[in-house]
């Protein structure tokens, strides 16, 4: 059973909250390690991503996220100078991103919380998760989109039956316009909207960490050297990191990996922290093609810092023209079909290769964080421009 800790001042909540009653600050779902016995052979005989029930709040319905398929990258491999390379393949859940294993514990938790509304800031891919989960449990999404997010994501917002607020400008826009919104809600209508934005409950990193015990599991439970994830809010790498202490705790691994966290140079407030030794400070100028990744100030900043120094990785900055000639290097050599903030993480992967953080013999996984599918156009036009 899972209760809820405050990461600023360690107030404890046994129900279905969203930030701390106390002081507002991000909560986290804890549980009595001692007391769970989770065996390797116990979960061979389980299917699913939410198998590891013993390590989650509640078991969400789903509609096929997760499982997703730990794809070898040999060519990488040998590119990179490491023993071996996959990836993550996050393109497979039901929107095809990532986030939809956010949205699926989110909207469980909603229903528990008896709210009606699914109420999120997104760059894009959150709300097109949380319009799709919102519909199959019955309830209603608002998304507040900047004018700049992805056609797609904004044409299966409204596909799922979504309300979605597009606002002109970047993310920050959005969430001044959804802040605004929260504000001016009448006082009967403030329980109908749960917050479905990062951080914003303990559900959304909580629903990301089974990503992490299945790469492990699909590993024939090896703990890879290293992860290079993408990084916007910090989200993924605070749940990656959070499934690796959980899974140390429990007993089924022995160690954990390094994380890095791969930002977009003109978007990079968690990588300057991890550089120069400091709390996360909110970028002044964001500008990035990568929208999904142009977070200026980042609802995760400091437990994805904290979650990055305390496993020993780094921060890695790439150029917007080196992720994408990487999103197409994956696609050209290893036939997959990744988003430009993968293109993060591949870049990223290069820059840290070059400067010696990996091994020859080095395990290295790459989180593909979704469908390249969205980015084509942005993808395509760049290789226009080199004459291809
Ligand atoms: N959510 C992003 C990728 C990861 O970002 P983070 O917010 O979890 O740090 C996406 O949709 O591409």
């Amino acid at each position: 059973m899972a209760t809820f800790e405050c990461t600023d001042c360690g107030t404890v909540d046994d129900d279905v909250p969203t930030r701390c009653p106390d002081c507002a600050g991000v909560l986290n779902a804890v549980y009595d390690y001692d007391t769970i016995d989770l065996t390797q052979a116990a979960l061979a005989d389980r299917d699913g991503t939410w198998k590891h029930h013993e390590l989650l709040p509640f078991v969400p319905d789903g509609i096929g996220e997760g499982t997703t398929p730990l794809v070898a990258a040999p060519r990488l491999a040998d590119e990179l100078g490491v023993g071996q390379v996959f990836i993550k393949n996050e393109a497979h859940n039901p929107t095809g991103t990532i986030t939809d294993r956010a949205a699926a514990l989110v909207a469980a938790a909603a229903e528990r919380a008896d709210a009606d509304t699914l109420a999120l800031p997104t760059t894009g891919n959150g709300g097109q998760s949380a319009a799709a989960y919102a519909a199959r449990a019955g309830l209603l999404s608002r998304s507040f989109v900047p004018s700049r997010a992805n056609f797609i994501n904004k044409a299966m917002i409204n596909v799922h039956g979504g309300d979605m607020r597009v606002v002109e400008g970047r993310y920050d826009d959005a969430r001044e316009a959804y802040q605004t919104a929260r504000e001016e809600l009448p006082a009967a209508d403030e329980e109908a909207w749960f917050p479905a934005g990062p951080f914003d409950s303990p559900f959304r990193h909580e629903g990301l960490k089974p990503l992490y015990y299945e790469l492990v599991e699909q590993l024939d439970w090896t703990v890879p050297d290293a992860v290079v994830a993408p990084t916007g809010h910090g989200e993924a790498v605070a749940g990656l990191w959070k499934g690796a202490r959980e899974f140390e705790s429990v007993g089924l691994t022995e160690s954990t990996p390094r994380l890095y966290a791969a930002q977009p140079d003109g978007c990079a407030p968690i990588v300057d922290a991890l550089d120069t030794d400091s709390d996360p400070e909110p970028w002044s100028v964001p500008d990035t093609v990568v929208g999904s990744l142009e977070i200026p100030d980042p609802a995760g900043g400091l437990p994805a810092v904290e979650a990055v120094r305390a496993s020993g990785g780094e921060g890695v900055a790439v150029d917007d023209q080196d992720l994408l000639d990487s999103a197409a290097t994956v696609a050209q050599h290893e036939g997959l079909e990744v988003s430009i903030a993968c293109g993060a993480a591949a870049a990223g992967a290069w820059d840290l290769a070059e400067e010696g953080a990996f091994d020859a013999d080095d395990t290295v996984v790459l989180v593909n964080t979704g469908t390249g599918n969205k980015d084509a156009d942005i993808v395509r036009s760049r290789l226009m421009s080199q004459g291809i």
